[in-house]
């Protein structure tokens, strides 16, 4: 039956495309949609049953306000793959698509999904989040395949937070290699990391455990250590002494942690969230530190008890 599901996604950057591989490889046909297809939006949302965004954080809120202009099908499963923080409102896209269509299902899917790998047809797993579990399981079906495993669960803030949080570090964790800081240092950067994503999540009204999960802990792993994360390449270059927009210039793709970090360092201000590794990261990519120095300040912050995610 979901075969004949009429599927489109919306974005032909690297995310969007390995996500039509990931469908194709499933055995499902999809329509990837960008701004220089022939066909307009409208054409190809007016019958779809299931809507992937998978856009950078950036065009959200315009694709959002589009789409509800154009109008979608009844019951039309809205799929949303952005890992960002938009820059005027601070909310997750699930949170734009939610506000923008009370009546459709809207699905996080995030984890550990470097699109390079998925596009070698490597194994990989992922997390599929919605209030509506019908939703997921049916977007579940049809994403899950023998190079794919799909997991589901009903946290979608907390799954998205997950993805988009642990860029900010995957930039941190590239300045900490391009230092050679050591794997002490990695180690100590990564777990305390977690705590960190954990207090920004439980704040926002996401659960502890899926931050232990594939879209958290998982991806946390992945792109923390993988030269292949535009994020981790950001705090490489960056440890090198090279200027942001030299590195962006000449990066392929969107490194959203870029964006992330000055959104969550406003949000934490207004609502009192520490953040300290997240506040370094935003401090060097706005020119204010060295990388040197903000190693030093962290090390130097105020002695304290280790656990847990209250603490800080
Ligand atoms: N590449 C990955 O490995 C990967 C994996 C998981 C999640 N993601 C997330 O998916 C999102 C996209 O990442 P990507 O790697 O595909 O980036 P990308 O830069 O390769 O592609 C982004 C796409 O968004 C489109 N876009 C931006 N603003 C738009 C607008 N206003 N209207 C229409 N289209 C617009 C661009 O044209 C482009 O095709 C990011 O949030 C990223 O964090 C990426
Ligand atoms: O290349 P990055 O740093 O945007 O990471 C891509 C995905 O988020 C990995 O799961």
């Amino acid at each position: 039956m979901t075969k004949t599901l009429k599927t489109t996604i919306i974005g032909a950057g690297a995310w969007g495309t390995s996500l039509c591989f990931l469908l194709n490889r499933a055995g499902f046909e999809c329509e990837v949609w960008s701004r220089r297809s022939e066909k307009s939006l409208a054409e190809v949302v007016k019958d779809a049953d299931v809507i992937i965004s998978a856009i950078s954080m950036k065009g959200v809120m315009a694709v959002s306000q589009q789409l509800k202009e154009i109008g979608l099908k009844d019951k039309a499963i809205i799929v949303t793959a952005t890992k960002g923080l938009d820059f005027e409102t601070t909310k997750t896209p699930s949170q734009i698509w939610q506000d923008t269509f009370p009546n459709h299902a809207v699905v996080v899917l995030s984890g550990p999904n470097l699109s390079k790998e998925i596009k070698k047809a490597l194994p990989a797993a992922t997390v599929l989040a919605s209030n509506d579990t019908e939703a997921a399981e049916l977007v579940q079906s049809m994403f899950a395949s023998d190079i794919f495993r799909v997991y589901v669960n009903n946290d979608p803030i907390g799954t998205e937070l997950g993805g988009t949080l642990k860029n900010v570090m995957a930039i941190a964790s590239g300045v900490c290699d391009g230092l050679n800081l050591g794997t002490n240092a990695k180690a100590a950067l990564l777990t305390r990391a977690l705590p960190e994503m954990i207090r920004v999540g439980t704040h926002l009204g996401a659960s502890v455990e899926t931050f232990f999960g594939l879209s958290g802990l998982g991806d946390l792993l992945a792109t923390c250590d993988s030269p292949l994360s535009r994020n981790y390449q950001v705090g490489m270059g960056l440890s090198q002494g090279k200027s942001l927009d030299d590195i962006l210039e000449n990066l392929e793709g969107t490194a959203e942690g870029v964006n992330t970090a000055t959104v969550l360092i406003k949000l934490a201000s207004k609502e009192k969230i520490p953040v300290p590794i997240s506040y370094q990261v935003y401090l060097l990519l706005k020119g204010k530190v060295s990388a040197a120095e903000a190693v030093e300040n962290l090390m130097a912050r105020e002695l304290k008890e280790e656990f847990w995610y209250l603490e800080f």
